[in-house]
């Protein structure tokens, strides 16, 4: 049986639940459940604090696991990202008093108050400064206001909580996080754990397209075709109606109503657009 880790609760946990409900799975029905077997998929989830995800699944004793880029690399521990999610996102930053640091060059020297030790300390190895790293649970823009610290480390989503304590972004962000599926470095294969990633992959791929389909005249195919290229190829089949043809094809979500005022404008009638609730490429 597979056994995969996933956020018991906090930002990630409930799409974590809701992409995999979308790939098939069974999840819990009880927030409070603290393990769900799916039988007919021979899988089984723990739900478990998204900080320790990557621990367990480094250590080998769960197979795989759902959490957030920023708390791999916080970790530390042997697991790597085998599919970037794409929810959860977030940056990682410094932010301080203006008027007390305003450039990553002030940064030395200084006390750097963060939830996330572990990104920070090697953030600030790999560029050579030396500062002070303060680690603490969380509400860490408080540690300005409080003295503990000159600087924070923190995941900024809006930037809401650093405008209200009166904090300033410091240079680029230290990385860009995002929900990933995580396995043990060095993983033997395991068809199952495949099977769960490709599901995944379904799911994002289903999110992220929707089907066009619409008529032409024959002797515009080609033009239309070159605006939907489709991922292999577009299907083109007959019509009864003489000199026109029916093409079907996957388009960008983002793209599509771009895409169909110019498939009008070029000739294209019946355009219709549906959603993919599921796929494998
Ligand atoms: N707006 C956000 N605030 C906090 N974490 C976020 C946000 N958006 C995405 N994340 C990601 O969620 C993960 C942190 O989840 P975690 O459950 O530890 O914190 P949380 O959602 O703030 O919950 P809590 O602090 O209540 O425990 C990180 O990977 C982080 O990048
Ligand atoms: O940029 P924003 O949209 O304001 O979001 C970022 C804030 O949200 C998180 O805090 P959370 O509420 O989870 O509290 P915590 O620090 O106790 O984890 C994070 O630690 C930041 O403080
Ligand atoms: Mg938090």
């Amino acid at each position: 049986m597979l056994r995969i880790a996933i956020p018991n609760k906090g930002t990630l946990s409930g799409p974590a639940a809701e992409m995999l409900r979308e790939a098939g799975y069974r999840q819990r029905a009880d927030s409070r459940d603290l393990v769900c077997r799916d039988d007919a998929n021979d899988v089984e989830f723990f739900y478990l604090r998204p900080r320790d995800i990557a621990v367990y699944v480094g250590s080998g004793d769960l197979d795989l696991g759902i959490t957030g880029r920023d708390l791999l690399v916080d970790a530390g521990s042997p697991a790597e990202e085998a599919l970037d999610l794409d929810f959860g996102g977030a940056t990682f930053r410094f932010a301080a008093r203006a008027e007390a640091v305003s450039s990553v060059e002030q940064i030395a020297g200084q006390r750097i108050a963060t939830a996330y030790p572990g990104v920070v300390e090697r953030h600030l190895a790999d560029r050579g400064i030396k500062a002070e790293v303060i680690r603490l649970d969380g509400a860490v823009e408080n540690a300005v206001r409080l003295g503990v610290a000159d600087v924070v480390a923190d995941v900024v989503s809006t930037g809401a909580t650093l405008r209200q304590a009166g904090l300033t972004i410091i240079g680029e962000p230290i990385l860009r996080s995002s929900a990933v599926l995580i396995r043990r470095l060095d993983a033997p294969a395991n068809a199952q754990a495949d099977q769960l990633l490709r599901r995944l992959q379904g799911v994002l791929v289903a999110r992220r397209y929707v089907m066009l389909a619409y008529n032409v005249p024959t002797e515009l195919l080609v033009r239309a075709t070159a605006l939907t290229p489709g991922i292999d190829s577009p299907t083109v089949s007959s019509l009864h109606r003489e000199g026109w043809v029916a093409v079907q094809a996957m388009v960008l979500r983002d793209e599509v109503h771009r895409i169909m005022d110019e498939l009008y404008d070029l000739g294209a009638r019946a355009i219709l657009v549906t959603d993919i609730h599921a796929c494998r490429l």
